[in-house]
């Protein structure tokens, strides 16, 4: 499936973002990527789209490179930010993805758009949508491909309760029919709650990976945000803030 090796990424100014990043993600599995600001999340992500050069390293879905059209039409993602062409309508958004990826399946597309409920805007220009609606629309065009992998960046942000609890059920389904997921988030009851395995990294470095069991037993810890805390190396830090908040 997806095979990143040795990847690394050194902006101009000097700050290597990510150092000897190497990861796999098989079929049907959710690996979960998490770290505090600034970690890399997000240049290994652009380094995976293909939105930015890696100083070096190689990624490959199945046997495609990263730069290839088919690895391009094979991978979905959703952004963290909410970059969306404000002018379109909901169905000329869809429409559009749909002829950019050469893609389509009308009866999944209305399926999911019934199911984050916002069939009556549909018809409307996105500028009009909430925030929440936005990502809706960005799940619906990410989940109605035939991708083999959806990078997932903080997708429940914004969503109300019911769109997190459907977007949970959908991912897990993606996966059972043979998909697999890269969530990039800051979330880690939800991560703890979908991932088989996570990646915790911290100034451009894996810090951590494993099966959540494992970084527990590993590192003795039998909370999340304390198993990060530790791992990421911010724990020292912890008895600074606590004195803060307590003269706050
Ligand atoms: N275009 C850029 N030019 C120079 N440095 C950059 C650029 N983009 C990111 N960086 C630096 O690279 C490092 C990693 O940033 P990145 O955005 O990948 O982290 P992140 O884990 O996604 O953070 P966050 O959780 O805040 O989104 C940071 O030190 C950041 O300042």
């Amino acid at each position: 499936m997806l095979h990143i090796e040795q990847l690394s990424k050194k902006y101009k100014n000097n700050i290597w973002a990510v150092q000897d990043f190497n990861l796999s993600i098989y079929k049907e599995e959710l690996v979960a990527m998490v770290g505090p600001n600034g970690a890399g999340k997000t240049s290994i992500i652009n380094c995976l789209l293909g939105v930015i050069s890696p100083t070096s390293g190689t990624i490959q879905l199945d046997t495609y490179p990263n730069q290839s059209k088919k690895f391009k039409q094979l991978i979905a993602y959703v952004p963290d930010d909410l970059i969306l062409p404000e002018a379109l309508t909901g169905t000329e958004y869809l429409d559009f993805v749909t002829s950019m990826y050469q893609y389509e399946d009308p009866e999944k597309q209305s399926s999911l758009i019934e199911l984050f409920d916002i069939k009556g805007a549909m018809s409307e220009p996105i500028e009009t949508y909430s925030h929440g609606m936005k990502k809706k629309i960005q799940l619906i065009a990410a989940f109605m491909l035939n991708s083999k992998l959806i990078i997932l960046d903080e997708p429940f942000r914004g969503l109300d309760v019911e769109a997190i609890i459907m977007t949970k059920k959908l991912m897990r389904k993606y996966l059972q029919k043979g998909g697999s997921i890269l969530l990039s988030t800051h979330d880690l009851k939800a991560a703890e709650y979908l991932a088989q395995r996570m990646v915790i990294l911290s100034k451009g470095k894996i810090v951590a990976e494993g099966t959540i069991e494992e970084l527990k037993v590993e590192n003795q810890c039998t909370d999340m945000e304390d198993l990060f805390m530790k791992v990421s190396m911010l724990r020292d830090r912890s008895a600074q803030f606590e004195k803060i908040i307590e003269n706050f």
